[in-house]
């Protein structure tokens, strides 16, 4: 597979990948490195293969309820940092929250993303602040009859074990990159172990981790190489790549867009390390444009559907094809005719969801 120069020969590689082998770092970055289109379509068609030997022809759809635009971090890639005083923030109360959790599950999600800032009105409020925010995942759960994951920000462990026993089955908390240089450059004054530890911490608990990255963000194939192997390590059930969105009104504003194709290479080389975890291709950074490129690069989750009208915002793109209904599973059914997917019965993510639990729960005893 090797030639003595240290150059991969793509077909070996992509084949040994597709029959389950696993792939070393020169394998991880030989595979992000190519260039020519022939080779990144193969790259793509591989992922497909290995998603499809996983999944079939399944897809899984993801509410997303940003139920808090407030937060105390100045993260220099996001608009809602604390500093961006010109940014309008909202904080949804509970009737609205259930209302649009509702509305959603009604369209056919199979499960609700409840993300806020780290908002300091419920950080400041200790215990209290984390109980609220645990009876709301119940209650959400208990309207819409979804598994819940929750996007908070790094919470401290009594907060997760109380996320945890109101039944919330995912953490997600992205790490945008494993490389304490580029990290600390993105999360200013915001602890690389202990947002690592956070999740580490929800999984010995038994829920689900989803973990994420930034690309276009000035990381090498090398940091990226660094990152798979965490994720590897985390055994995350989730793992995410979105292209970094320039903010006004941010540090990182001048930074040139790029445009989506790292991000899709990068999924497909998610799919052939991790054949049998979720992917998502998010609605977030292209809206419904950029959806039908990241499921034909492997992707099995369609993330930030967000119904439109209820005022609510989305992460990298606040407004992008909200308010004109185009982040709905009635605008994303076409596409998945033409990918040849469709969406899977709410039964059986659950199932999926429920059994992926239970081993780590498993895990987590024995990790104790
Ligand atoms: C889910 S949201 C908010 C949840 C919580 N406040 C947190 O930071 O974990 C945070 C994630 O959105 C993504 N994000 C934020 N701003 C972005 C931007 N301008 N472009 C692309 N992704 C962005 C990052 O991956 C970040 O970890
Ligand atoms: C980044 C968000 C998810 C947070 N757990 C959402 N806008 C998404 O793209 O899936
Ligand atoms: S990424 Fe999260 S923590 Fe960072 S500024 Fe945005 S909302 Fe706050």
């Amino acid at each position: 597979m090797q030639t003595e120069s240290n150059v991969f020969y793509l077909p070996e590689v992509l084949q040994h990948l597709v029959s389950g082998g696993k792939a070393d770092r020169n394998q991880i970055k030989f595979l992000l490195n190519l260039s020519h289109d022939a080779d990144i379509e193969k790259l793509f068609e591989s992922a497909r293969k290995v998603r499809e030997k996983h999944f079939g022809d399944k897809v899984f759809l993801y509410g997303f309820l940003y139920f808090s635009t407030f937060c105390r971090n100045n993260c220099r890639f996001c608009q809602y940092r604390e500093a961006n005083h010109a940014l309008p923030r909202y904080r949804k109360n509970e009737s609205d929250i259930l209302a649009a959790a509702r509305e959603m599950a009604d369209t056919g999600v199979h499960l609700i993303d409840l993300t806020m800032g780290e908002d300091p009105e419920l950080f400041s409020d200790g215990d209290n602040g984390f109980e609220r925010l645990a009876d709301l995942c119940g209650q959400v759960q208990q309207e819409t009859g979804l598994p819940v994951m929750i996007s908070p920000g790094v919470m401290p462990e009594n907060a997760l074990k109380m996320l945890s026993h109101a039944g919330v089955a995912w953490y997600a908390c992205y790490q945008e990159t494993h490389t304490k240089e580029l990290y600390s450059r993105l999360r200013p004054g915001q602890d690389f172990e202990a947002r690592m530890d956070a999740k580490r911490n929800a999984g010995k608990l038994g829920m689900l981790i989803e973990e994420g990255l930034l690309t276009g963000v000035g990381e090498s194939v090398d940091d990226l190489a660094t990152s798979m192997e965490m994720m590897a390590e985390l055994d995350a059930h989730q793992v995410r790549v979105m292209t970094f969105v320039p903010q006004e009104g941010t540090p990182m504003s001048d930074i040139f867009p790029s445009n989506n194709l790292k991000e899709r290479m990068i999924i497909a080389v998610m799919r052939l390390l991790f054949p049998d975890r979720l992917i998502p291709a998010s609605l977030d950074v292209d809206g419904l444009d950029g959806l039908k490129g990241r499921l034909d690069a492997g992707a099995n989750v369609i993330t930030s559907i967000v119904p439109p009208k209820k005022g609510l915002a989305g992460v990298a793109n606040n407004s992008l094809d909200i308010d004109d209904a185009r982040r709905t599973h009635d605008s994303i059914s076409p596409i998945l005719d033409t990918c040849g997917l469709t969406v899977a019965d709410i039964g059986a993510y659950a199932s999926w969801v429920n059994a992926h639990m239970k081993t780590r729960m498993t895990v987590g005893v024995q990790d104790k």
